[in-house]
């Protein structure tokens, strides 16, 4: 029987973790299907570590995994982390502040069997998707990454830089193990690597909501970081 491994990276997500959790759960038992969360913290201040723990001990250690690192080491490589320890024949990716609806889960389930797809991707992008809650530079900024990367590298995703995505487990190894950049720009490289590995995408529109509580992490030297991974990839795929 199927299995979803949903990877969830965190950092200083305290307050968001318990009922992120407890919506995933929800949906997973809803439809009878296997699954399990994976914590990958990476040594958080404000006591996530402590939140996770509880979690298992309510869930049980079958559904919840942490699987902590000793600093911030950044999105792209929580993943790598986190998919080692995957049980799952699927892998959901999605961020812990509630910008990704644990409540998309379903469609992208049923989307990926619909064409037993390789990857399902969430778009801001397309259809009745969209962002809220986010201010001018931002929207722009994350408008102008993926025209950019969709003039240049042409990878056919209308949504390249964002990170709610449910992957065939051995398919999402292969892309993984070919993708070179850590930061932000990792979940474009991603799409990048498997358009041209040959894997089939399909897309789900959501809903992105900006967090409630905390901070995004996104600073300028992503921004740069992104660049360059625009170019290196124009000059290597
Ligand atoms: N373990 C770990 N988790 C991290 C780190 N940095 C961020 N996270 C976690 O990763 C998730 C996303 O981080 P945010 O800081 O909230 O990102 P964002 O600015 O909202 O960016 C979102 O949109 C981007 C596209 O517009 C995406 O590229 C990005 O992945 C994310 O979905 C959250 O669950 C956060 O706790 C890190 O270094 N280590
Ligand atoms: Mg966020």
């Amino acid at each position: 029987m199927d299995k979803y491994s949903v990877i969830l990276p965190t950092y200083n997500e305290r307050k968001n973790l318990p009922i992120i959790t407890y919506l995933i759960a929800k949906h997973f038992e809803k439809a009878g299907l296997n699954w399990e969360v994976i914590i990958v913290d990476d040594a958080s201040p404000d006591g996530t570590q402590d939140v996770a723990k509880q979690l298992i001990n309510l869930y049980g250690a079958d559904h919840i995994q942490l699987r902590a690192r000793a600093g911030k080491l950044g999105l792209g490589t929580a993943y790598i982390h986190g998919l080692q320890y995957a049980t799952g024949n699927f892998v959901i990716i999605m961020d812990a502040d509630f910008s990704h609806h644990p409540s998309s889960i379903p469609e992208f389930i049923k989307k990926q069997k619909e064409g037993d797809y390789d990857i399902v991707t969430g778009t801001r992008y397309a259809g009745d998707g969209g962002v809220y809650g986010w201010d001018l530079k931002r929207k722009l900024i994350s408008r102008g990454a993926n025209f950019l990367a969709t003039v240049v590298l042409r990878p056919h995703v209308s949504d390249l830089t964002g990170s709610f995505r449910l992957y065939k487990k051995d398919v999402l190894a292969k892309i993984i193990g070919a993708t070179k950049s850590k930061g932000y720009v990792f979940q474009m490289e991603m799409m990048v690597r498997a358009r041209a590995m040959g894997f089939t995408i399909a897309e789900v529109p959501i809903s992105f909501v900006d967090r409630l509580y905390g901070e995004s992490k996104l600073g300028g030297d992503e921004i740069i970081g992104y660049l360059k991974g625009v170019w290196n990839l124009f000059t290597s795929v």
